[in-house]
């Protein structure tokens, strides 16, 4: 019972100074989030708008972006969104997909991979909860991957989408 209360005060004053720091931020309980979504920008704009609002949400709530690396389609503006909250930014690209999927600069930290097992892998690894925004294929195939690894046990890191496949 006292550990649990000491728990609970440390939890407490954790949040205290969390407040301190920035005011008007949400406490969250993950501190990375993986983004999955289109190297595309979508034909429709809400998607786009719904990419930029997903990034400024994880910048209100203190939380960190892994992601496919890109700087393209929607990939590009959530980096862009949480990276301009200040908030650290990892992108995780095989190097091969650099010339087509990295266009002008990159924002955060880029790590380059061998390839496409050893990108998602990294991107599992890195984060503590999947997000899915609306993409191609590509977006589809990330996806799958982590809710399939769930059904197996492999992570029990939360799956949320928003997905439209086109
Ligand atoms: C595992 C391999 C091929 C399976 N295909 C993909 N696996 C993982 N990620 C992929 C695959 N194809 C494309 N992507 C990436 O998804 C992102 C979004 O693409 P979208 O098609 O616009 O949704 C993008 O970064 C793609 O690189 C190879 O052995």
């Amino acid at each position: 019972m006292e550990n649990q209360q000491l728990h609970l005060h440390h939890h407490h004053l954790e949040y205290q100074q969390q407040q301190q720091r920035q005011p008007n931020s949400i406490k969250s309980r993950f501190r990375r989030v993986c983004v999955f979504c289109g190297s595309s920008p979508g034909k429709n704009p809400s998607y786009q708008h719904a990419a930029i609002q997903l990034g400024q949400q994880l910048v209100e709530r203190n939380i960190d972006l892994v992601y496919g690396g890109g700087s393209i389609g929607l990939m590009g503006l959530v980096s862009q969104a949480v990276f301009d909250g200040g908030r650290h930014v990892l992108g995780v690209i095989p190097k091969t997909l650099m010339p087509r999927e990295i266009t002008g600069e990159t924002v955060g930290e880029v790590r380059a991979v061998s390839g496409m097992h050893q990108r998602k892998a990294e991107m599992a690894r890195q984060a503590d909860a999947f997000i899915a925004l609306p993409g191609g294929y590509g977006t589809l195939e990330e996806l799958l991957e982590v809710i399939t690894w769930a059904q197996l046990g492999i992570h029990d890191k939360p799956t949320m989408r928003w997905m439209k496949v086109s």
